[in-house]
């Protein structure tokens, strides 16, 4: 990677079990949410960090804001370990990163207008003081998201869920920040306003130079948006890789069984495509299976999986194809088969996201 602005290894978060916490036999007292993983973004490009509810993408997205505190690995931004930040430089970086929240609704106050939202996020960093700097700043601020300078005297009921939205990335933008983490900004929009949002940020990216995590519970929203793409199951990365490498060639069984789940253009090879499904829920991240955590819902699961915990972010870094750097090498190890083809749906895929890229 040439230019990687954010550096990750071994990010561990463990939270301590709340009293009772709803442990099991065998379970431990730590809830292990974020449990040593790596990833580099690169500036001025976009990581989508995708796995289902619960998984630990939030944790990992407010551990790099240093909202939450990690217990363990690193985290680098422009070569600096953010670990080592004071008070006064925690708040320097604050400015330099920012989060979008999946409901913006939830994080403004009702009663204050969305020009107050806005100007509250400009006085915390003494930004744009000024009697009429503020109000130009936040009108200006609007106009960059696409909402009307009028607007900063309207209270949040009065917007669309999208418009909302866009409010929740001007608030971010006021600090004017390097780094985006957005966290599943377009799950609780109408799909014929998703398109709209994604868009916006890419326009924003593009215009200032952003880099972004993406974070998602599905590959349909991160496949149109990535650079790259990290899937995330129970605290660990089970795979990363280039983003048309991980749609086409997924290489670990869970990357297949969330890609199955993403509709194919073409509806004839829709309906004819292989789902599939994964049993279960998601195990509970104080207690996760021995060997491989993906082994109780993993369709291709064998004998060595409950023994072997395979450290799927080594595997790969020799340089597999196109920067893969994880893939359930497991079966390898014992001497299985590894299952290098492309996925019956590749060329299906590589359409789709063509069609998607020119949105
Ligand atoms: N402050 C906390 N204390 C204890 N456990 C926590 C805390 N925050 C998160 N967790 C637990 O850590 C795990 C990961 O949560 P996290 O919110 O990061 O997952 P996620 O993938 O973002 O899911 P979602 O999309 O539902 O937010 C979950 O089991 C969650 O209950």
């Amino acid at each position: 990677m040439s230019d990687p602005v954010l550096q990750v290894d071994g990010l561990e978060v463990h939270f301590p079990a709340g009293r009772g916490g709803g442990r099991g036999r065998g379970s431990s007292d730590v809830v292990r949410a974020v449990d040593g993983i790596s990833f580099a973004i690169e500036r001025g490009t976009t990581l989508g960090l995708v796995g289902e509810s619960g998984c630990g993408k939030s944790t990992t997205g407010l551990a790099i804001l240093r909202l939450v505190e990690p217990t363990g690995g690193r985290v680098q931004f422009d070569g600096t370990d953010l670990s080592t930040l004071g008070r006064g430089e925690l708040r320097r970086w604050r400015r330099r990163a920012a989060m979008v929240f999946q409901d913006p609704y939830a994080s403004l106050d009702p009663r204050r207008s969305i020009g107050e939202a806005i100007g509250e996020a400009l006085d915390i960093h003494e930004l744009h003081q000024g009697k009429q700097a503020r109000p130009q700043r936040i009108a200006e601020l609007l106009e960059r998201v696409g909402l009307h300078p009028d607007t900063a005297g309207r209270y949040p009921h009065e917007f669309s869920g999208g418009q909302r939205q866009r409010v929740g990335i001007a608030r971010a933008l006021a600090v004017e920040p390097e780094f985006l983490v957005c966290d599943e900004p377009i799950a609780a929009l109408d799909v014929s306003i998703q398109a709209q949002v994604l868009n916006l940020l890419a326009d924003l990216q593009a215009e200032l130079g952003l880099t972004y995590l993406f974070i998602a519970h599905d590959l349909a929203a991160v496949q149109h948006v990535s650079d790259r793409i990290a899937v995330m199951y129970l605290g660990r990365i089970v795979e990363e890789g280039d983003r048309r490498q991980v749609i086409t060639r997924p290489q670990h069984p869970y990357t297949r069984a969330l890609l199955s789940a993403v509709p194919v253009p073409d509806p004839v090879r829709e309906r004819a495509r292989r789902r599939v499904s994964l049993a279960g829920d998601v195990p509970s991240p104080m207690d996760p299976p021995s060997g491989c955590r993906f082994r109780t819902r993993c369709p291709e699961v064998f004998e060595a999986c409950g023994r072997v915990d395979p450290d799927l972010q080594a595997v790969g870094s020799d340089g597999d194809r196109d920067g893969h750097r994880a893939a359930c090498l497991l079966h390898g190890e014992v001497g299985q088969p590894v299952e290098r083809s492309d996925h019956p749906d590749a060329d299906q895929r590589e359409a789709g996201l063509d069609d998607a890229l020119s949105i």
